[in-house]
């Protein structure tokens, strides 16, 4: 089973690159954000606990959050493996995630980051809101919000997954194609 953590800022391309990387390696590929946006939609319970946090740009708490993830990997017993997008977040859901894979005799292969500069990202993040229907994506406020978390929440990961040997860099600025390519570039070479 290969797993692989797709990392980076909002804006950074994870949701785009994913849906070629899934195709191209049979993987599973787990959202957290489009399960919690699927979920708001719906207006289930579990988008009723993650709303506030999500209009915000604010992270949902872990315990919710690892919950859901938990419950949606074991829907897929027999795949050749996962690819996470959005999760996870913190410290505390990158130690969750690494005890519960060994449960289902599996663990992180590796944690592959898009790069890009801030200012690249926040322009790409209003441009989407035009479009994508986000109301996270149209709120300038809400984008700092989202950075914010990012620098102090999921930041720390980047150390996290470096003394496991496990993290991986790609520059994020590029066609669509010279991405995939990079990224594909560093699956087939782990
Ligand atoms: N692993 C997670 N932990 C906590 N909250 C999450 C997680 N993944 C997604 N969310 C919530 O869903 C929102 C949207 O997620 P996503 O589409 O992945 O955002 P972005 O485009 O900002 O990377 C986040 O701002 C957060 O509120």
């Amino acid at each position: 089973m290969i797993n692989i953590v797709l990392f980076g800022k909002p804006g950074a391309g994870k949701g785009t690159q994913a849906e070629f990387l899934k195709e191209k390696y049979n993987l599973t590929h787990l959202s957290t954000g489009d399960i919690f946006r699927f979920n708001l939609k719906n207006d289930t319970e579990l988008g009723k606990k993650a709303r506030v946090f999500m209009d915000n740009g604010e992270l949902v708490p872990c315990e919710v959050t690892t919950a859901m993830l938990i419950d949606e990997v074991k829907k897929h017993p027999d795949t050749a493996g996962f690819l996470f997008d959005g999760y996870p977040r913190t410290i505390n859901q990158a130690e969750a995630l690494d005890k519960f894979l060994p449960t289902i005799g599996s663990s992180v292969t590796a944690t592959i980051a898009l790069e890009a500069d801030d200012e690249i990202l926040v322009a790409r993040l209003l441009e989407r809101g035009k479009t994508s229907g986000r109301s996270d994506d149209q709120d300038e406020e809400k984008i700092r919000v989202r950075y914010q978390e990012y620098n102090e929440k999921t930041a720390p990961l980047i150390g996290y997954y470096k003394e496991q040997g496990k993290f991986h860099a790609v520059d994020g600025i590029g066609t669509i194609e010279q991405i995939t390519e990079r990224l594909t570039s560093v699956i087939d070479n782990l």
